[in-house]
């Protein structure tokens, strides 16, 4: 595990964003695994702004999970990187491998499943990412698997319908085993509301068992937490 703590948000998305234009650029194909959320959305503007020199065709992009709206809905995780990235950059469309949100969710977690296994090279037999973005929500929530459904993590299959706790949301997720078979695995995580469970996580403590994100264990042992300064308050 690898944790790089920087003083805020803006610079948690420069560093990030430094780091996945250079994984980029020095692989023939890059396969990625994109997650929601505000610290992406910041990696996202950055990238678009400054990593000019990203090679776009070299990339396949993923969702790690998807809520089920339309791709136009202000909900989805594909319309934030289309608002945020996609429409600055140039990508070719067949490199792009949306999570389709408005489909029926059983059979969408079902053919999202096969995108995995038809494009994706095999590790241990299970497709595997280049790199799997995560965040992690308050309640220590992952991707889209939330602590009360925890159980999803161990699923056998590579996608799963999550249920947000709160809103009733259904949302396509991928499972422990796809993410746990990345070669690495990218925490972005910011501001103080995750103080309290990056250190339960990072640190073991008792409970961490309950928290989604503290089962993602690379079987490479390329798990790197990207923090600022307020997130990474217990543990500095
Ligand atoms: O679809 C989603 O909402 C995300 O995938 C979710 O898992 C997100 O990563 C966390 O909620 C953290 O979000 P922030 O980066 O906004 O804290």
């Amino acid at each position: 595990m690898k944790i790089n703590v920087d003083p805020s948000k803006a610079e948690v998305a420069k560093r990030f964003s430094e780091y996945l234009e250079e994984e980029i650029n020095k692989s023939t194909i890059f396969h990625v695994a994109l997650s929601g959320g505000s610290t992406p959305k910041g990696v996202f503007d950055y990238m678009s702004e400054n990593a000019k020199g990203t090679d776009w065709s070299k990339v396949h992009l993923y969702w790690g999970d998807e809520r089920c709206v339309a791709p136009s809905d202000s909900e989805s995780n594909y319309k934030m990187t289309v608002d945020h990235l996609l429409s600055k950059i140039t990508i070719p469309k067949e490199n792009i491998h949306r999570v389709f949100g408005e489909a029926e969710p059983e059979s969408e977690a079902v053919r999202y499943a096969k995108v995995l296994d038809d494009n994706l090279p095999k590790e241990l037999s299970l497709p595997q990412f280049d790199l799997v973005i995560l965040g992690m929500g308050d309640d220590g929530h992952t991707a889209s698997i939330f602590p009360h459904e925890i159980g999803l993590w161990d699923s056998t299959a590579n996608c799963e319908v999550a249920i947000h706790p709160d809103s009733g949301q259904r949302r396509i997720t991928v499972t422990g085993k796809i993410i746990n078979n990345a070669k690495t695995v990218a925490f972005l995580v910011t501001g103080e509301s995750k103080a309290e469970k990056v250190k339960t996580i990072i640190e073991k403590e008792a409970g961490h068992e309950a928290y989604p994100a503290s089962l993602v264990a690379p079987t490479s042992d390329n798990l790197i937490w990207f923090l600022d300064a307020d997130a990474a308050a217990g543990i500095i």
